[in-house]
């Protein structure tokens, strides 16, 4: 798991992660607007070759079911997006999440997973934003206690915030 804050760095940190063999990206972004469409196309013309692209705004935890593989590493970027997707469409989100740590447990190759940490500002002035921040920051401890490895990345630089071994100090 790569978390992060907006600009981090996190998304190359998980790209450098995957290696150079077979990968694929599950991006979870929708491009509601013009800003939005250009960063995803920027995305686009930036990414190395060898990446094998699928969009899946809502089914992430069907994706990574059928996507993970032994030999090929998957990367889902990002899970903020894909829980304000989630919102928006009135899902049942406990069970989404307890639905994709079950996906993440049982795949059958590496998941790399991106998330943002939306929780370290001060508190949203609107109940739309507060249910948001506290879903997201609910979501991250899920996956994180069946992540093996949980990165936080600041400035670009990662920060080992869990090795299968165990938690870091
Ligand atoms: N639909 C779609 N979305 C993409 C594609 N490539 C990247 N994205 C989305 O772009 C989003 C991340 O982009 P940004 O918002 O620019 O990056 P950021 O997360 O603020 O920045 P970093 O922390 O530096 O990665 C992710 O949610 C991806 O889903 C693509 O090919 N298609």
């Amino acid at each position: 798991m790569v978390l992060g804050g907006a600009r981090s760095g996190k998304s190359g940190f998980a790209e450098r992660l995957a290696g150079q063999g077979d990968r694929m990206l599950i991006a979870t972004a929708q491009a509601g607007d013009d800003e939005m469409a250009a960063r995803i196309a920027r995305h686009r013309a930036d990414r190395a070759a060898g990446w094998a692209v699928i969009e899946e705004p809502l089914a992430l935890e069907d994706s990574i079911a059928a996507q993970a593989a032994p030999g090929r590493v998957v990367v889902a970027d990002c899970l903020t997006l894909w829980l304000s997707n989630l919102m928006m469409a009135d899902a049942d989100v406990s069970s989404r999440a307890n639905a994709l740590c079950a996906a993440i447990q049982a795949a059958r190759g590496p998941v790399i997973l991106v998330s943002n940490e939306v929780g370290l500002s001060i508190v949203p002035d609107n109940p739309m934003a507060r249910a948001f921040r506290d879903n997201a920051g609910r979501l991250n401890q899920a996956v994180a206690t069946v992540a093996a490895q949980v990165y936080f990345i600041a400035a670009g630089l990662p920060l080992v915030l869990k090795t299968e071994a165990g938690q870091s100090a």
